[in-house]
């Protein structure tokens, strides 16, 4: 039996208990949850990355649903204990869910909800804050400030990468993808090339709107181009940010002969999950062509960097910070609450994870339905009307 762990207990005569492994941003997903006649257990527990040991601990033997995180490892042990405990409802508080074998939820037949759309946005952001960042070499420039060792203007300090005109390569043009492919294109008037198992109809329509706009008022139209392949994107792109989904097609899908493939002075963003690149193999690209850039904010394994990374100083590195805004992640906790108190409660599945702005808006009571649950039609579970 693993050693009780530290929890904090909100409405505890509650009729259903829910347990979160995590506390979340803000209050509104407690207050939700406490007037459905939920009793709501948080883990405080200062160790930052959970055990299966400490969540099954957690579970204990009667609990109709936990609000987990994508450190965690939810396959056969947790499911079948949360199972045996009486729940069927889980959620990941993040939109990827690769640390969830899904097929072990079905199993039990454990719902299984994720947090699209709400962190679209922030995420994009920062992957265009990345973008920046190494294009013009902001923290390079910052550290040689902070080490006193400017002294005076100079025509080479720090040259960078101008965006305006140069192609903007996306591989994963889903929400997140898009959103960053239009800031890109719309902010910097960078021209697009996308490569995503689908065509991204409504980013095309956009891109060619925007292209319009530009031409009737003078200026040189911005363009867009959906890639055959994904090495077409990496020959032709000046900055790459990787936005798809990891699973067995994606692991190391920027490896070392995709990474020669690209411009030697070309910069790569990962704001998706670590394993999308080989990262030994980044780390002696980025040794071996000083003019070539990468933004990353998150790493093959996670929470450490393959040896030299660190080192490399034309590598930015932030610790998994993309969806870190207080309206996103307040947002997510709301998200993944409401698919475990869906599931409870035998709510149907909202229809559009798209459009997930109904639940998000704190002045309404929201749907009653499960914003997002991944395995709703494994599941069988029935769609909201809504
Ligand atoms: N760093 C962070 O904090 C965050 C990371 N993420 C990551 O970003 C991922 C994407 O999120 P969304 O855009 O909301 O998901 P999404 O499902 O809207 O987009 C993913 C896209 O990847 C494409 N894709 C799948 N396999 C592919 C392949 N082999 N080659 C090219 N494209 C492929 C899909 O067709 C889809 O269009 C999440 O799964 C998550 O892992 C998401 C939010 C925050
Ligand atoms: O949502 C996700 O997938 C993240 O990585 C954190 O927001």
């Amino acid at each position: 039996m693993a050693k009780p762990v530290q929890i904090e207990v909100w409405n505890p005569n509650g009729k259903y208990r829910v347990v979160s492994t995590k506390p979340m941003p803000g209050t509104r997903w407690i207050n939700l949850l406490i007037q459905q006649d939920c009793r709501v257990e948080i883990c405080t527990e200062k160790k930052t990355i959970l055990s299966v040991e400490d969540i099954l601990a957690l579970i204990g033997d009667k609990c109709d649903g936990v609000i987990g995180q994508l450190t965690e490892d939810w396959g056969e042990v947790l499911f079948s204990a949360l199972s045996r405990a009486g729940g069927k409802a889980f959620s990941n508080m993040a939109v990827g869910y690769n640390n969830v074998d899904v097929n072990a939820a079905n199993k039990y037949g454990v719902a299984v909800g994720n947090t699209p759309g709400v962190l679209t946005e922030t995420t994009a952001e920062l992957a265009a804050s990345l973008s920046l960042a190494a294009a013009r070499r902001i923290v390079e420039a910052d550290e040689f400030m902070r080490a006193g060792r400017y002294d005076g203007w100079l025509p080479n300090l720090f040259v960078g990468n101008l965006l305006k005109g140069q192609t903007v390569g996306v591989i994963g043009a889903g929400r997140i993808g898009s959103a960053y492919a239009r800031m890109m294109v719309e902010g910097f008037k960078m021209n697009l090339i996308y490569f995503d198992l689908y065509q991204s109809t409504r980013l095309e329509k956009f891109v060619t709107a925007y292209g319009e706009f530009l031409k009737a008022n003078g200026e040189a139209p911005v363009t867009w181009r959906r890639a055959s392949s994904m090495d077409e994107v990496l020959r032709e792109a000046d900055v790459i940010s990787l936005h798809p989904v990891l699973d067995k097609t994606t692991f190391h899908l920027v490896n070392k002969e995709s990474l020669k493939a690209m411009k030697k002075d070309a910069i790569l963003i990962n704001c998706s999950r670590g394993p999308v690149i080989d990262e030994a193999a980044l780390v002696d690209h980025l040794r071996e062509n000083p003019m070539f850039r990468v933004g990353l904010d998150v790493f093959e394994d996670e929470p450490y960097m393959k040896p030299g990374l660190a080192d490399m100083k034309n590598a930015i590195i932030v610790p998994h910070i993309a969806s870190a805004s207080k309206w996103t992640r307040e947002g997510m906790a709301t998200l993944a609450a409401l698919n475990v108190l869906g599931k409870i409660k035998g709510y149907p599945v909202w229809s559009d994870p798209n459009r997930v702005e109904p639940f998000l808006d704190e002045n309404v009571s929201p749907p009653a339905a499960s914003p997002s649950i991944v395995n709703a039609k494994a599941l069988e579970l029935p769609t909201s009307k809504l």
